[in-house]
């Protein structure tokens, strides 16, 4: 036994979405994604054709890499020992197999941080799930406590008022702030929660990187039968509106997004960006925190505020 402090944790667990990494993986990953959930068929086709143009890979697994590695250098700079595992909902490496992996490497308690900062089901709830399934599949699994809600954190806020900062400082003084975040239907369990922390976190960072500049906060990336209602406005109707009110330029900024999924990559980057030029606005897309070394702190700060003590120093 060592004299340091140590953590409840042995290990940390980076869980996020999975996705395709070649036009093969594209409609089984859609399928895994979709599976019981009421998404037509021709969304999915079309959402199939976004992923193609990008040669069937998603943008997010490079991301997860990039993260692990910005995590592990952090950790590693504070002399903490802790292994970083890496698991998806929905493609490989599937959190199952990893956690299969943790099992075998003696691992009894991971804290697990995932790449969605909100509360809500999407974006909370579904992890929590989705990681117990995975649990449920492997003997001797260890416990994985979910580290909390980030998104008021300055981690995560930081890097997209720096974002604004430069986006702004591209465009004419009359530019407006689009916040934008993924929509969900308007029955979904805890959407009220997940619309409030937009807000505020749109706010606060409006605040601070350009107090006094007009905001909106609108929703992308919209799927389900058109019968059901969804939060609104749609971002490229919002773009439309705002242009007919002479607007000629806006910084739109995706914090619902931790990284540049294909959401922001398509979504965003071709849909919108098409949309403003059509409409002769001027259009520029902040950054996600992505690997920032900000955000990147983010697992380290959690764990060590979650144990109320420092956590275990390398070599012990
Ligand atoms: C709130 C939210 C986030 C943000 C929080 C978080 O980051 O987790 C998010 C993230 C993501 N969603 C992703 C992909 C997809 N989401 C879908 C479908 C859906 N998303 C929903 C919500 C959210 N989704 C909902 C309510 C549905 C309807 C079906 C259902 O209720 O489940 C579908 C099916 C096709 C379609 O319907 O669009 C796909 C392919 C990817 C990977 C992207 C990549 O490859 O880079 C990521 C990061
Ligand atoms: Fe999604």
């Amino acid at each position: 036994m060592s004299d340091a402090p140590t953590t409840e944790y042995d290990a940390l667990l980076l869980v996020s979405f999975g996705g395709p990494e070649g036009p093969d993986d594209v409609m089984p990953f859609l399928e895994n994604v979709t599976r019981g959930r009421n998404v037509p068929r021709e969304r999915l086709e079309s959402v199939a054709e976004h992923y193609y143009r990008f040669g069937g890979v998603s943008p997010i697994n490079e991301q997860c890499r990039r993260l692990k590695a910005a995590i592990e250098a952090d950790l590693a700079a504070h002399s903490i020992d802790l292994p970083v595992y890496w698991g998806n909902r929905n493609w490989t490496p599937y959190l199952a197999d990893t956690v299969r992996q943790m099992a075998a490497d003696g691992v009894r308690r991971a804290a697990a941080f995932v790449t969605s900062a909100y509360s809500g089901y999407s974006t909370h709830q579904q992890y929590v799930e989705d990681i117990a399934r995975a649990r449920a599949e492997v003997p001797e699994a260890p416990q994985i406590d979910k580290l909390p809600v980030y998104c008021r954190r300055s981690g995560f806020i930081d890097p997209f008022v720096d974002g604004v900062r430069d986006a702004l400082a591209r465009l004419p003084e009359d530019a407006r702030l689009v916040f934008t975040a993924h929509s969900v239907p308007l029955a979904q369990p805890g959407r009220a929660d997940y619309v409030a922390e937009l807000q505020d976190v749109a706010a606060t960072v409006a605040e601070r990187a350009a107090p006094g500049r007009p905001w909106t906060l609108a929703y992308q990336s919209r799927s389900g039968p058109p019968s059901q209602p969804w939060l609104e406005p749609d971002i490229c109707d919002h773009l439309e509106e705002l242009a007919g009110q002479g607007v000629g330029a806006v910084a739109v900024v995706p914090i619902g997004f931790v990284s540049d999924h294909m959401e922001v990559k398509y979504d965003l980057d071709v849909e919108a960006a098409d949309k403003a030029a059509a409409l002769g606005l001027r259009f520029e897309r902040v950054p996600t925190p992505s690997a920032d070394p900000r955000f990147a702190a983010l697992p380290r700060e959690l764990i060590t505020e979650s144990v109320g003590a420092a956590p275990p120093r390398a070599g012990r």
